[in-house]
């Protein structure tokens, strides 16, 4: 098959160059992209033939920095590229030109794909300097196998998401438009507003990091749809700044500290968004200065308890399971159990793990700990809300059933996003009258540390027990097993990392300078068990 691949020639792979399709697709530095993105083009017109559906690609380094792209395909349902197709992305990307043609009809071979099929294929993009050129190679790909294709231009990762899904549901999901996006979304927010006891009023007042990307915008142009009641102060929205550059979602979680830019005055509430918008922190400091993170497992339990609720005062007997990483913190998970008696599951990392874990519950609540998340519900759940409004029910349960109505519509639940978590948020905070502090205070994160070690070869790490444990190298389990029984209430594991050639390490204690102490010796046992290159491994203090 297509022996001459047009504009194949203008796309060459630089030579030795070898990439992977990763836990977010491929990322690295702009400049070793080109050929990727031309061959991304192809196989997303192949998974749209295969599956008779538009597919999404998605050219973005999400938190990475700005020199940096990369590109993800979107599936059917707007969920992330189905796994058993990873590996012929990452063979495709790394053929040699006079090789593709033969690695194509290969794919097509084994995926018996129907080549007079049509296709359609929808393309986004993110604000880096790089992303407009490379999305032209990736339409390069696609015409090259003559199929149609829309270039929607500069989108947040979860809005491309969210326009596959409607036009693969003939809209039942929405309009497949950012206009239809912004519509469907603010509605359900202004909606759910619109339950607030008469006795709460005000403003909502919410200071936003952009990021200096792509997720700034587009707030921007949402916000005219909503409700004045709430009030956003944009900041980092990319004027003069660098993407992700001292700011965003990313830096905050691992820093620890308010993103530059943004004036923080005690007690006022912030959150900060990633590179692409599907990631979303919040975090405040007190009148000390002292500086408060409110994670991924903080907006899950939030989340969660509201609809539990709801759900109790609907008279709804609906499964609802929460679905986190390793990561989350273990006061997070003690909550949720011991408290909220809600099931918690342990997914890998990587958000496809825990979506698909997600999808085995009527409602399924899943956020890594650095605020990628969202929630599902199956259709069972939503038709019994559904039913529920049809009947003579009691004005309380009508009620219920018409904000978990507005809660469903609110969220995006193809993927995590950062606009759409942040509204289902503050309209959570406005209806239960709380400040980010009392939303804080519902349990207090245990101290913790993370930590990177750099061996040769980060695969002599094996993991078992989504990643909590380690099974090789030989001894490495039992001295971290030692070394945490050294501390209380303490935790920890080490796993390679999915998008960087590191190993991390995580552990938490009852006290920071435990913690510290406990990643540290944990990282030296990495160091001298899994092949450790450089210096050894300091202590933090
Ligand atoms: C500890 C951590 O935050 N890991 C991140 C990071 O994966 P690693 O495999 O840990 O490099 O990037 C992933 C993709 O963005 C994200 O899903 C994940 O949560
Ligand atoms: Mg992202």
């Amino acid at each position: 098959m297509a022996a001459d691949l047009k504009f194949s020639s203008q796309h060459p792979k630089p030579a030795s160059l070898s990439v992977q399709y990763g836990t977010a697709g491929f990322r690295t530095v702009a400049a070793h992209l080109d050929h990727v993105m031309y061959r991304m083009g192809l196989l997303a017109v192949l998974r749209s033939k295969k599956t008779k559906s538009v597919i999404g690609v998605m050219v973005t380094a999400s938190h990475n920095p700005e020199e940096d792209n990369g590109v993800k395909l979107v599936d059917p349902m707007g969920e992330m590229l189905a796994q058993a197709w990873e590996v012929y992305a990452t063979n495709l990307a790394n053929a040699e030109e006079q090789e593709l043609p033969a690695v194509l009809a290969d794919i097509i071979r084994q995926e018996a794909i129907e080549m007079d099929q049509e296709a359609h294929v929808a393309i986004g993009r993110d604000t880096r300097p790089s992303s407009e050129n490379l999305s032209c190679s990736v339409i390069d790909g696609v015409i090259a196998l003559e199929s149609k294709y829309h270039d929607y231009g500069l989108v947040t990762t979860p809005q491309l998401h969210f326009i596959i899904c409607c036009r693969n549901t003939d809209g039942r999901y929405g309009e497949p438009t950012i206009q239809g996006y912004y519509r469907k979304l603010a509605t359900a927010f202004n909606n759910l507003i619109d339950q607030a006891p008469g006795s709460i009023g005000g403003c909502i007042c919410l200071n936003v990091d952009g990021a200096n990307g792509i997720g700034a915008l587009k707030l921007k142009e949402m916000e005219q749809h909503l409700k004045p009641v709430l009030s956003v102060k944009l900041y980092n929205e990319g004027f003069s700044g660098k993407l992700n550059c001292q700011c965003g979602a990313d830096y905050v979680k691992v820093q620890q500290k308010p993103p530059q830019g943004i004036d923080l005055k005690p007690a006022e509430r912030c959150c900060s968004f990633d590179g692409d918008a599907d990631r979303i922190v919040y975090f405040y400091k007190e009148n000390d200065g002292t500086f408060h993170l409110l994670d991924g497992d903080k907006i899950a339990t939030l989340i969660s308890t509201f609809i539990k609720e709801l759900l109790v005062k609907a008279g709804l007997d609906l499964k609802m399971a929460v679905v986190q990483t390793a990561y989350a913190n273990g006061s997070s998970t003690r909550y949720l159990e011991d408290i909220m008696k809600v099931p918690v599951y342990c997914a890998k990392t990587g958000v496809k793990h825990l979506h698909h874990k997600a999808q085995e519950f009527d409602i399924g609540v899943y956020f890594e700990a650095n605020g990628h998340g969202t929630v599902l519900f199956s259709k069972a759940a939503e038709e019994q809300i559904k039913q529920l409004l049809g009947e003579e029910t009691s004005d309380d349960k009508r009620k219920a059933a018409r904000m978990l109505e507005s809660t469903i519509d609110l969220i995006n639940q193809t993927v995590g996003d950062a606009i759409s978590d942040m509204l289902v948020i503050e309209a959570i905070l406005y209806l239960k009258g709380l400040t980010v502090q009392k939303w804080d205070e519902i349990y207090t994160d245990l101290p913790n540390r993370q930590f990177k070690v750099t061996v040769a070869d980060r695969r002599v790490i094996e993991t078992t027990d989504a990643e909590r444990r380690t099974v090789k190298p030989p001894g490495l389990q039992e001295k971290i097993d030692e070394l945490v029984k050294k501390y209380n209430m303490s935790r920890a594991f080490v796993r390679p990392s999915g998008t960087e050639d590191v190993v991390r390490v995580y552990a938490e204690s009852d006290t920071q300078e435990n913690a510290d102490a406990l990643a540290h010796e944990v990282s030296l046992a990495v160091f001298h068990l899994a092949g450790g290159v450089g210096d050894e491994p300091r202590p933090l203090r």
